[in-house]
């Protein structure tokens, strides 16, 4: 594909229709209103680097939290959106910091438009990560003396409704604005899920981040380089070290909401594939690695750069390790260009220095 590494700026727009479509896939205006809920552990800092390099790119504003959340882990108040009441009718274009959603309130802050995006992990893997990165927060996880006892008996540690006891049961569930230690029952999962698709126009699968992104990018008109991320916030010292099917599904079991959630919201996921093209899916993903390979090359020292993740299509689960997280962080190839070091710096920024950046420049004067 001659056209792999080419910046949408670079086609011509009469190539663009030649080109098909990743360019243009149709005459489309880009959204630029734009809530994202981002979920705990889901690859969700990633996304959120994307849409802060897309609103500083188009001047947009953002609903800023007072600190790096919205008062997490209470429900969603517009009181927590920085300025939100002394700026009398304030008009917000994108929102994507933590907070445990809450409807009413949210629309209060964001224009009717508004397109809203979430995203969610298979229950599994995401246990896993919640497990090593909330150890000391999560008191059910604080207690146990491994990842296995804790999969064996969490009932041994866990007590419902302590303080970040969340983090450790259906913790998806919980940030969508639901009850996460509701019993399971097939008609109120159900209503959930119909709940959350009245209000969410794409949930993203982060076991599937890239062809969330060329879902994302075709929902949204945006530029193939707006959706080319690296991974952040992974850790350094994934060791993986697989659960047995059986820990498998006693994990299923214990995070029941967050499975049927993940289960209904993968299926509708393939399905939007399907009418998207699998074909086409997959010449998408391919220009989008490569372009991700190329700015990789361009931007990162060879040490700084984050592991190869396979994805394919057929897989669900990634299976993990245990023990304490360090993150890995990027760091920038030396002798780049003013340009490319703008360029690849945003590309780098994590979450509280990016949230802090763009405070700065909305609120120049606190
Ligand atoms: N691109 C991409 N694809 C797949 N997975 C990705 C990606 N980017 C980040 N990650 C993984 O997401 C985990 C971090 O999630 P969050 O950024 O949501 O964490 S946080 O709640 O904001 O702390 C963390 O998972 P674990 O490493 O398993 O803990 C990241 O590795």
């Amino acid at each position: 594909n001659w056209w792999a590494g080419m910046r949408d700026s670079e086609v011509h727009p009469l190539q663009r229709r030649k080109l098909g479509s990743w360019h243009s896939p149709r005459l489309c205006t880009p959204k630029t209103n734009v809530m994202f809920l981002k979920t705990h552990k889901t690859a969700s800092c990633t996304i959120l680097n994307l849409l802060y390099r897309f609103g500083e790119k188009h001047n947009l504003t953002f609903a800023l939290p007072k600190g790096y959340h919205f008062d997490y882990p209470n429900f969603f108040n517009s009181r927590s959106v920085k300025g939100f009441w002394w700026q009398n009718g304030q008009h917000y274009n994108m929102m994507s910091s933590h907070m445990r959603f809450n409807r009413p309130e949210v629309q209060s802050v964001m224009p009717a438009d508004t397109f809203y995006i979430s995203i969610l992990r298979h229950p599994v893997s995401l246990a896993e990560s919640s497990f090593n990165y909330f150890h000391f927060l999560a008191p059910a996880f604080k207690h146990s003396p491994s990842f296995e006892d804790f999969i064996a008996n969490p009932w041994k540690y866990y007590i419902p409704y302590l303080r970040f006891n969340h983090l450790a049961r259906n913790m998806l569930w919980f940030d969508l604005g639901f009850d996460h230690n509701a019993e399971f029952s097939l008609q109120s999962a159900q209503s959930v899920v119909a709940e959350i698709q009245q209000t969410f126009h794409f949930i993203l699968l982060a076991d599937y981040f890239d062809q969330s992104m060329v879902l994302l990018r075709d929902a949204l008109c945006w530029s193939l380089d707006d959706v080319v991320t690296f991974r952040h916030n992974a850790r350094t010292n994934a060791k993986p070290k697989c659960l047995s099917p059986a820990q498998e599904e006693q994990l299923k079991k214990w995070n029941a909401l967050d499975w049927y959630l993940y289960q209904s919201f993968n299926k509708t996921f393939w399905e939007k594939v399907e009418r998207f093209g699998k074909r086409r899916m997959d010449k998408e993903v391919a220009i989008l690695q490569a372009r991700r390979e190329e700015l990789q090359n361009l931007c990162l020292l060879k040490e700084g750069k984050p592991p190869k993740v396979k994805q394919s299509l057929g897989q669900g689960v990634q299976r993990c390790q245990t023990g304490y997280v360090t993150m890995m962080k990027h760091t920038l190839n030396s002798n780049l260009s003013i340009s490319d070091k703008e360029l690849c710096s945003r590309m780098i920024r994590e979450e509280y220095e990016y949230t802090d950046l763009m405070r700065k420049k909305q609120f120049p004067k606190t």
